[in-house]
C-alpha cells in the first residue's frame, strides 16, 4: 500500500521529529522542509502542515500564495495556544484548518483525517476551492457536536446541500434528516407542521398528525429559510430550544427531543434583529455555529468541476464534454444564482447542443451577468448567432406546422427527443415567439 505524503515545514528540528514520529507511526510518509519558501512550489502532497514559527516567510502569506496557486491543496496551520489570532489570519488567507500546540497525537490525527475525506471525491458535493474545502472542514467539526448550526449564504449556494452534510457526519446519520422550507409553507400551517397536531385541534384537523421536530427525534432538522418565520412562531421555536421538547396542537402531552437544529437563511439575520423583525434571543440560540458559503464568483475554482459533475449527472447516453469556449464563458460569468442557475444552465445546454461539445452559445448565458471582455466578446457575437437561432426556430416551426403541431412527430423528424423539443420550444416562447399566434390551429 502506498503511503500517503504529508508536507511538514517546521522550523524546529526537535518538534519536527515528535510530529514526524507521529505521523510515521499513522502511515504517513513525512517530507520536511525548514524553510517555507523553499516549499512554495514543486511539492507533491496533499496535505501540508506548516508552522507558525518560519523565519524565512510568514505562515499567512505561504498560505495566500499557496492558495493562490491555485493548487486547491490542504494548508493547516500550526499555532502556539496564544495565537488565537494568527490561527484566525491562517483561516482568512485559505487554511483549511488549524491546529493548537502542544496538541495530543490523537488530535492531530483525527484533524488529518477530516481532512482527508476533503481530499477524495465525494459523490454528490463537489469542493475543489480553498473556500468550499475550508466551509466543509468546519462543518466536520460542527457535525462532532450536537451545537446548533446557523448557515448563511445567498440563495442557491448549497445551505441544503451543507445541512445534510453536517447531518451525514454527525452521530446521527442513521436517524432522520427533515427539512422544512419555512417560506414554501403558509404561515397559518407552518406551527402544525413543525409541532404536529390532534384531531380535531382545529377546522381541518380530521387526523392526528405528528410534527417535522418529532419525525426528526434522534436525527437532524433543518430550518430553511428561517428568517422568513412571523414573530409569533419564533416565540414558539425558541421555547422548543430552550425546553427541548414539543406539544401537539390541541395536547397537552409534552414529547421530549433529542435533535440538532441546523437553520438556514440568505438574509442577514443581524440586520433582521435590527430592524425588529427577527428575535434577537432567537437569532442567539441559532447562531451557536455560524457556516457561511461564499457565493459562486468568489469561489471560482469550483465552476468547471460542477459543470462537469453536472454535465457526467444529466447526460444521457453520449459522452459530452464542455468546449473551450463554454469553459472561457462559464468563468466570466457572475452566477447571481449561484451553484442552481449553473445546474439548471448545465441541464438546458445538454438539451441545446448540436454534437457532443457543448459551446458557449448552447449555454445561452444572459449577457448581463457576463464580465466586460467576455461580454464584448458575447455581444460581437451575438448578431451571428441570432441569425442561426431565428433559423433554427423557423425550421421548428415550419416542422411543426407540417405535423400539424403534433410534438412526437415534430420531435421524430428533427431528430430530438421530444423533451429536447419541449426545451427548444419553452427557449422560444422566452424569446417572445407566441407560439399560438404562429401556429395558429396546428398549435
Ligand atoms: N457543492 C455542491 N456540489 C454539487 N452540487 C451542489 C453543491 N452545492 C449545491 N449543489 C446543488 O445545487 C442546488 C442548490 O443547492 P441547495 O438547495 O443546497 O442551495 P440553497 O442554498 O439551500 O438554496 P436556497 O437558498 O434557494 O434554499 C441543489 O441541486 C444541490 O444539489
Amino acid at each position: 500500500m502506498q503511503c500517503k505524503k504529508i508536507q511538514l515545514i517546521e522550523p524546529d528540528l526537535d518538534t519536527a521529529n515528535q510530529m514526524a514520529g507521529i505521523l510515521a507511526l499513522a502511515g504517513y510518509q513525512v517530507i520536511h522542509s525548514t524553510s517555507g519558501r523553499e516549499v512554495l512550489s514543486g511539492q507533491d502532497a496533499s496535505i501540508t502542515l506548516i508552522s507558525s514559527e518560519l523565519s524565512d516567510i510568514s505562515m499567512t502569506d505561504w498560505i495566500r500564495r499557496h492558495q493562490q496557486s491555485g493548487s486547491g491543496r490542504s494548508a493547516i496551520a500550526v499555532v502556539n495556544q496564544d495565537q488565537g489570532l494568527l490561527a484566525a489570519d491562517a483561516m482568512k488567507a485559505g487554511a483549511t484548518d488549524y491546529l493548537l500546540r502542544p496538541f495530543e497525537p490523537n488530535q492531530l490525527l483525527s484533524l488529518l483525517r477530516r481532512v482527508e475525506t476533503l481530499e477524495k471525491p465525494m459523490a454528490n458535493i463537489v469542493a475543489e476551492s480553498w473556500r468550499s474545502k475550508q466551509v466543509l472542514q468546519l462543518a466536520h467539526r460542527a457535525a462532532c457536536t450536537n451545537a446548533t448550526v446557523l448557515i448563511t449564504g445567498e440563495s442557491g449556494t448549497g445551505k441544503e446541500v451543507l445541512a445534510r452534510y453536517v447531518h451525514e457526519h454527525s452521530s446521527r446519520s442513521k436517524a432522520p434528516f427533515v427539512a422544512v422550507n419555512c417560506a414554501a409553507i403558509p404561515e397559518s400551517m407552518l406551527e402544525a407542521v413543525l409541532f404536529g397536531h390532534m384531531k380535531g385541534a382545529f377546522t381541518g384537523a380530521t387526523q392526528t398528525q405528528t410534527g417535522k421536530f418529532e419525525e426528526a427525534n434522534g436525527g437532524t432538522i433543518l430550518l430553511d429559510e428561517i428568517a422568513e418565520m412571523s414573530p409569533a412562531l419564533q416565540a414558539k421555536l425558541l421555547r422548543v430550544l430552550q425546553e427541548r421538547e414539543v406539544e401537539r396542537i390541541g395536547s397537552h402531552k409534552t414529547v421530549k427531543l433529542d435533535i440538532r437544529v441546523v437553520a438556514a437563511t440568505n438574509q442577514d439575520l443581524r440586520v433582521a434583529v435590527q430592524k425588529g423583525i427577527f428575535r434577537e434571543d432567537l437569532y442567539y440560540r441559532l447562531d451557536v455555529l455560524p457556516l457561511h458559503w461564499p457565493p459562486l464568483r468568489e469561489r471560482p475554482e469550483d465552476i468547471l468541476p460542477l459543470c462537469r459533475f453536472f454535465v457526467q449527472k444529466y447526460q444521457e447516453k453520449s459522452q459530452c464534454r464542455l468546449g473551450e469556449d463554454a469553459q472561457g464563458a462559464l468563468l466570466q460569468y457572475h452566477w447571481p444564482g449561484n451553484i442552481r442557475e449553473l445546474e439548471n444552465i448545465i441541464q438546458r445546454a445538454l438539451v441545446m447542443r448540436h454534437g457532443d461539445v457543448i459551446t458557449a452559445q448552447d449555454l445561452m448565458l444572459p449577457m448581463e451577468h457576463m464580465n466586460g471582455q467576455q461580454s464584448h466578446r458575447a455581444m460581437q457575437e451575438c448578431g451571428h448567432i441570432e441569425a442561426k437561432k431565428k433559423a433554427e426556430f423557423q425550421y421548428i416551426i415550419d416542422t411543426l406546422r407540417q405535423f400539424g403541431g403534433n410534438r412526437t412527430q415534430t420531435a421524430n423528424a428533427l431528430g430530438v427527443t421530444t423533451r429536447a423539443l419541449r426545451y427548444k420550444l419553452a427557449a422560444m416562447r422566452e424569446q417572445g415567439i407566441d407560439l399560438q399566434a404562429v401556429l395558429g390551429s396546428a398549435a
